[in-house]
């Protein structure tokens, strides 16, 4: 599938099938030799299917209407909502990986501004989608950069990824960090560097 696919708002996705995921996890019970039935887990398939729906509810909401509402408030320096908690899901594993999120943007010359909550709106409808931290990280840069044309985005997401602390090569506490910048944090080094400071807390 083309990353461009991804990318955009799917508005012919179906809901999510609640019982087919249901009916998933009673399998996948079932293939790990444990039995569904016992009382412990009978409603373990209906539970985990809701944790799913909710788990993957970014995949149902168009991100431009968390943005629709913006404003015109004549200032143009830096915007910066640092340490956003962010949960989100590896597509490769399924497992989670969670850190902050932290996002920054220069409004355009009209002032254009969004309300700051709507920053931490944006990180959450991308989290809660099957993902690779990279693609969350550059989705948050190009949604902003798209509905509010500012003069430059800057996005840096720190995160633990559990597929590579509770399995596989067991690095527990390794971090990941990955950056989007656009606009003039991307052409001007001495803006990127203000902004990374900043974010850094120094
Ligand atoms: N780039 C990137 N890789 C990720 C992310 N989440 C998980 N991965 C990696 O996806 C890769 C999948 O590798 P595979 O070799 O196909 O799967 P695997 O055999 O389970 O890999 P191991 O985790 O090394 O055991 C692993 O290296 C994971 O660390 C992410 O957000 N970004
Ligand atoms: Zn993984």
């Amino acid at each position: 599938m083309e990353q461009d696919h991804l990318d955009r708002f799917d508005v012919s996705r179906p809901e999510f099938d609640h019982d087919r995921a249901q009916a998933a996890i009673r399998e996948l019970l079932l293939a790990a030799g444990e039995d569904p039935d016992r009382e412990g887990l009978v409603e373990t398939p209906e539970r985990v299917a809701r944790a799913y729906q909710e788990l993957f509810a970014g995949l149902y909401t168009d991100p431009d209407e968390v943005l629709d509402r913006t404003f015109d408030e004549s200032h143009e320096e830096l915007v910066l909502v640092r340490d956003i908690p962010m949960y989100s899901s590896c597509e490769h594993h399924l497992l989670p990986f969670h850190g902050m999120a932290h996002v920054g943007y220069i409004p355009n010359d009209q002032g254009r501004v969004t309300g700051l909550s709507k920053l931490a709106r944006l990180v959450d409808l991308y989290a809660k989608r099957p993902q690779v931290q990279e693609r969350l990280t550059s989705q948050i840069a190009d949604a902003l950069a798209r509905k509010l044309e500012p003069r430059g985005v800057i996005v840096v997401v720190e995160a633990e990824h559990l597929c590579m602390g509770m399995r596989g090569v067991r690095k527990a506490g390794s971090t990941t960090t990955t950056s989007a910048v656009r606009g003039i944090f991307r052409s001007s080094a001495s803006s990127r560097s203000e902004a990374l400071s900043l974010i850094r807390g120094r």
